[in-house]
């Protein structure tokens, strides 16, 4: 199917399209970047993540361009619209810090200087409300996020510029009661998520879904590897949280802050294959090929190759 829809770029394929786009992060800054446990390179951030900011600052232009073409038509003043990046992918597949790293690279562009990023477990239902609906165990399937909530934010953004998220924690794994997260008219707004381009991430009218989340999307990139892989990534991170996160006493799995590694990685097994695991199998991986680019990472976390979209 995506051998249909989609051109393969090989990661020196990729690396050439960078053109002339200088490199505007020093090793410190991309040090600071990184996720728990992801080694991600001056390399990387050269070959694979400018050329794609490079096509994103492309694509910025000509969506302005088209905006205010159609403003222009029917008469009305033209203003900024943010456009919005999304950002896919399993749990520990490394979105996060794809998703900061773009951020921190758009933001260098004197066309886009103002870059928010938005992550979707804000729109989990509160633990209360998991637990009240039994779905405690189902965290990141569809059932478990207020879509409707996670869907007017989407279209206040493209209608004002503005909306309001809520926050959530890995720390306290609850979303934050009193907090918000206030976006304010960016020049880009990236939206990361594992559910962001589930056809089932819309408000249903009549049994058929009005809007879905990609009906708000200028760009989507859904971040690819095998699920060996991220597995071993989710158990290594795991036991690497429990070094360090997992100490802290507010942290909701500190009660396994000094478990010993054999239980430790039998509890982590339990989470990937119980809940992870069959997430990215039946909701997550079949929303790959409606992605405009698909980034693949090999064992190392390295990017091997890309796709993007034709269809
Ligand atoms: N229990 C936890 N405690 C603290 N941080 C966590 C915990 N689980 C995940 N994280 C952090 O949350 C971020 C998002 O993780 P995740 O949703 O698995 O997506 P991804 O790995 O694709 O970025 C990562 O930076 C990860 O290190
Ligand atoms: C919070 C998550 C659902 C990810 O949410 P996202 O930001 O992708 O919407 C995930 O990190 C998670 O907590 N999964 C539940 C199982 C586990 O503890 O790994």
């Amino acid at each position: 199917m995506e051998s249909e829809s989609h051109s393969v770029f090989s990661r020196a394929e990729w690396a050439r399209l960078r053109s002339s786009v200088p490199m505007m992060l020093s090793e410190a800054e991309v040090e600071a970047l990184r996720g728990t446990n992801e080694p991600t390179s001056m390399d990387e951030v050269e070959e694979v993540f400018l050329p794609l900011t490079r096509l994103i600052n492309l694509h910025v232009a000509a969506s302005r361009g088209l905006a205010r073409v159609t403003d222009d038509f029917v008469g009305r003043p033209s203003w900024p619209r943010p456009y919005i990046v999304a950002v896919a992918g399993s749990v520990a597949v490394g979105k996060s810090t794809v998703a900061r790293l773009l951020r921190a690279l758009l933001s260098r562009w004197p066309d886009h200087p103002k870059v928010d990023l938005v992550t979707t477990d804000g729109f989990l239902f509160p633990t209360r409300e998991l637990e009240k609906r039994g779905l405690m165990g189902r965290k990141g399937f569809p059932e478990s996020y207020d879509v409707k909530r996670m869907i007017c934010f989407l279209s206040d953004m493209r209608a004002t510029g503005r909306a309001v998220s809520p926050v959530y924690s890995h720390q306290a794994y609850d979303i934050l009661a009193g907090e918000e997260h206030v976006v304010d008219r960016p020049d880009i707004l990236i939206f990361e998520g594992l559910n962001v381009l589930q056809l089932g991430a819309g408000i249903e009218k009549a049994h058929a879904p009005v809007f879905t989340a990609s009906d708000f999307f200028d760009i989507s990139i859904y971040i690819d590897a095998e699920e060996q892989n991220i597995e071993r990534w989710y158990l290594e991170r795991f036991l690497l949280l429990q070094r360090t996160a997992f100490q802290n006493p507010a942290s909701y799995f500190h009660h396994m802050a000094s478990v010993p590694l054999e239980e430790s990685e039998a509890f982590a097994m339990n989470l990937w294959s119980r809940i992870n695991g069959p997430n990215l199998r039946e909701n997550i991986l079949p929303s790959r090929s409606r992605a405009d680019v698909i980034l693949h990472k090999r064992a190392d976390h390295g990017v091997d190759w890309l796709k993007l979209r034709r269809l």
